[in-house]
This record gives C-alpha cells, structure tokens and sequence, in this order.
C-alpha cells in the first residue's frame, strides 16, 4: 500500500534504508503541487496507454537487489548511494514498480523531503527539475520497476552538489512558485 509522508531527516549512511517515517502524513495534493503524480496501475496495457499519452517513447527495466550485482557488495552499495544522491533530470521520468518496494523521496517548496513509499504496480511521475533520491527499503532490499523515458532511453542525474542549473531547473522552480 502506497504511503506518503514527511522524512525524519535522521538519515545516515548506515541506516539510509529505513522507513525514516515521522509521522507525519503527506497528500497527493501536496505531491501535484510540486508536480508530481502518483496513480495505481494494475496492467502493462494501462501503463502503455499512459505512456502513449505523454509521448514517452523509451523505457527500461531496472531490477536492484543484491544479486543483481552478482553478490559484489561493493557494486551494490556505489549503485544505492548513487541513487540516494540528490538530483534531477532533465527530462520528465516515469516510474512503475513491477515487484518489490522502494522509496522516492522529493523536496518539496520548503526544501523538505517528501517520501513515497511504493510497491507494486505503484506508478510515480517526477517532473523534470525537481529534486529527488530513491533507495531501497530495509525490509525487502529489492526492487524491479520499469523507467519510461520521454527521448533516449539513458539515466543522466545532475546532482545537487554540482549546483548546476539548467533550463529544466529553471523552468521547474518558475512552474512551481508561479
Ligand atoms: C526504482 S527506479 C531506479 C532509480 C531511478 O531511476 C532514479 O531516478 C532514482 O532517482
Ligand atoms: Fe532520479
């Protein structure tokens, strides 16, 4: 079941995979405010009508758990602390979880984490711009989502700590504070 709620902030490096939940709630109207949609999808054919609809002409299968790394721990742990880096793309991404759960975590105007928590056929699309991070929960360590691209079918990140600004960026902070 699909929750939404404002993290803790008491993340660490160690414990980056828990539920970091603190209780309080947060709506899927906060979550369209900052331009992010959530919608329960239960079949491939709905999703392709989706992505048919956005013009969403690319798509991946990512699957991330232990053994998609062959065991090598550290290959595993780079790819968690890469994803759980702040950033944002460029381009408008979808993402539908086929198996397994994570969190996708999202500032919102204040600069505050959001955190979705999704599991199957949960669908999230993040606008292009807006700042995010994903991770694994404690709980399952696995995950198998599909990504569905606008153009080419690539993950670029531009990570906060760059302090790059781009016209995604730009048009995104324009967009949300209008
Ligand atoms: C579960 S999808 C893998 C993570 C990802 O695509 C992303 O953009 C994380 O921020
Ligand atoms: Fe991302």
């Amino acid at each position: 079941m699909v929750q939404f709620y404002y993290h803790d902030n008491k993340d660490t490096p160690e414990n980056f995979t828990e539920d970091h939940n603190s209780g309080i709630e947060a709506t899927v109207e906060e979550l369209k405010a900052l331009g992010v949609y959530y919608k329960y999808v239960e079949t491939i054919e709905e999703l392709n009508e989706i992505a048919k609809e956005r013009n969403y002409k690319n798509r991946d299968v990512v699957k991330l758990n232990l053994a998609a790394f062959k065991n090598d721990l550290n290959a595993y742990n780079a790819k968690m602390a890469q994803f759980y880096k702040e950033h944002y793309h460029e381009d408008e991404e979808i993402r539908y979880i086929v198996d397994g759960e994570g969190y996708f975590d999202v500032r919102n105007k204040g600069d505050k984490w959001i955190r979705a928590k999704l599991s199957r056929h949960d669908l999230l699309i993040l606008p292009a711009g807006i700042y995010h991070r994903f991770t694994l929960s404690n709980d399952l360590k696995e995950v198998e989502a599909i990504r569905l691209f606008k153009d080419e079918p690539k993950w670029e990140a531009i990570n906060r700590d760059t302090g790059k600004n781009t016209e995604a960026r730009e048009s995104y902070v324009k967009a949300i504070t209008a």
